[in-house]
């Protein structure tokens, strides 16, 4: 595996627990950016707010409630839960897990061969029995802003390892790390701008991205769309200065550049394969198109970039290289078949972990359209008992996405505080292709936010 993050770690221990032997290059800490810069950190700089607003929405709770966040605890909890960027723990589950672990950095010099630089510059060349997986991750698409390569900037891996809340903070890139991020800054005190340049939270529905706006508003962030910034330059106090269509400026005391990623493929000797960085392709199983030896899992991939997806796809490789090892390879795995990535395109779901949360699995109604899909949006606010209880004047808001012909569920999107737990019951609907006369059958509990899921029922006719 060149790469240990997630998606690195979990295809090296399947081809193990297959009975191929395997070792990861890594290059930097051991379990990637998750680990210490994406996920986990910027989850528990969010979760206490969550929190505490949740409690202040219960009568009776709201009452035991006094006081705001209290800063130095959520850093340090942050601190916790990125292991304070510490690896011993990820490196003695590779040991346990039976994967070797080589610290350095890789590139491809020939067919299965690597040569890799260790941290004290040594050189040497490891070559493997069956297979090179490319796990190299992604790296921040930096927009070409006049100025902004000259003035002190955050990218997201700067904002979820810092140890200071700053006065201001301009957001650069209105998607899902800009929305998660402005609103934990905010809540730890923060007066935070976002720069959206399309809509805010553009790749959701309307309904569902405006909840999640107004939430963020009520925390005080101020959201301008259709907005990016001309020019970028440092102020005589060392903050930056944004200067916005129109001539309006913004100072900040820090900027956070949150405007996407692109797959980290540069630099590993693809080209001398015939392979362009930014072309690459992957089939089913992850193999990489025109290589029998090469294949990609995770975010360099150029597939979805979450987490539980690289790892869902690092399972399907991991067994994929075992299966080939053996000879056991079908040449082209049919879909939803053990060595197929068939969920990257039907069912990947996606939580956008602000409060309120968003959450989306399967095709968007215009996906499901381009696919020859006829599909029937329902479209409901989730206003059920179970909200009722869940807290005063909750506010959500759900969209079922159903296939005409086939009866099924394709698509599902919820919007509003803790919805993301309803999410693993639409994926296991879709994957599942669950005929809605069967789903009928699956009664929600009383009272649950899942109510809304008989609520869609009854609302498409049944
Ligand atoms: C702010 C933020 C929050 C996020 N939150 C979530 C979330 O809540 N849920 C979710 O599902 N996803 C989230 N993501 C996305 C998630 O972090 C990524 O999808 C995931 O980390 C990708 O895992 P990976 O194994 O593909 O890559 P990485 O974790 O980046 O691992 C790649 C590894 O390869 C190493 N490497 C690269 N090149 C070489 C080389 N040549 N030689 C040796 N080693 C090399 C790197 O050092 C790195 O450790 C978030 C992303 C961001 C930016
Ligand atoms: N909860 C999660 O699962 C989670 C959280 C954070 C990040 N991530 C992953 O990390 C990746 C990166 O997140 P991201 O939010 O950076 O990417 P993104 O693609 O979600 O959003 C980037 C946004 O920046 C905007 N943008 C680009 N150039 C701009 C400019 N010059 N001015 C203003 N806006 C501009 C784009 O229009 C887009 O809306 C995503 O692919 C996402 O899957 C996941």
């Amino acid at each position: 595996m060149v790469g240990g993050g997630a998606a690195g770690e979990n295809a090296a221990d399947r081809a193990v627990k297959g009975g191929l032997t395997a070792a990861i290059v890594e290059k930097s800490l051991l379990g990637g950016a998750c680990s210490y810069w994406a996920c986990e950190p910027s989850k528990a700089l969010l979760r206490p707010g969550t929190a505490l607003h949740a409690a202040r929405r219960v009568p009776g709770a709201r009452e035991a409630v006094a006081g705001s966040l209290d800063v130095p605890a959520v850093l340090a909890h942050r601190d916790e839960a990125s292991s304070h960027w510490d690896d011993a723990g990820q490196v003695s589950w590779a040991q346990d897990a039976g994967i070797a672990l080589v610290r350095g950095t890789a590139r491809l010099t020939g067919a299965k061969r690597l040569w890799v630089t260790d941290d004290d510059g040594n050189h040497f060349t490891l070559t493997a029995r069956h297979a090179v997986v490319l796990a190299t991750g992604s790296v921040p698409s930096l927009p070409k802003i006049p100025g902004l390569h000259t003035v002190p900037v955050w990218t997201t891996a700067d904002a979820t390892s810092t140890q200071e809340v700053p006065e201001s903070l301009a957001v650069i890139g209105g998607g899902v790390a800009g929305a998660e991020l402005a609103q934990a800054f905010a809540r730890l005190g923060s007066r935070v701008t976002v720069l959206a340049r399309g809509s805010f939270l553009s790749a959701f529905p309307e309904d569902a991205r405006s909840l999640v706006a107004d939430g963020l508003r009520a925390d005080g962030v101020e959201i301008l769309e259709g907005v990016s910034p001309e020019l970028a330059e440092e102020t005589d106090d060392g903050a930056v200065r944004l200067t916005l269509p129109g001539g309006r400026t913004l100072e900040a005391a820090r900027v956070l550049v949150s405007t996407g990623r692109r797959p980290a493929l540069d630099g590993l000797g693809l080209p001398a394969f015939g392979i362009e960085p930014h072309a690459l392709r992957v089939a089913e199983t992850g193999r990489v198109q025109g290589l029998s030896w090469l294949y990609a899992v995770g975010d360099c991939s150029g597939g979805p970039k979450l987490t539980h997806q690289g790892k869902y796809q690092a399972r399907i490789t991991g067994d994929a290289i075992v299966a080939a090892a053996r000879g056991e390879l079908e040449a082209a795995p049919a879909p939803w078949s053990r060595h197929a990535r068939t969920a990257d395109v039907l069912a990947v779901p996606h939580v956008v972990f602000t409060d309120p949360e968003l959450a989306t699995v399967g095709l968007t109604e215009e996906d499901a359209w381009e696919a020859g899909i006829r599909v029937r949006a329902v479209e409901l606010p989730i206003s059920v008992a179970g909200a009722w209880q869940h807290a005063e004047d909750y506010e959500g808001w759900a969209q079922f996405l159903v296939d005409e012909d086939a009866r099924t569920l394709v698509g599902a999107c919820f919007a509003g505080p803790d919805v993301a737990e309803l999410l693993h019951a639409a994926t296991i609907a879709i994957v599942g292709e669950v005929p809605l006369e069967r789903l009928w059958h699956a009664t929600p509990s009383f009272p649950t936010l899942s109510e809304v899921w008989l609520r869609f029922l009854e609302a498409y006719g049944l």
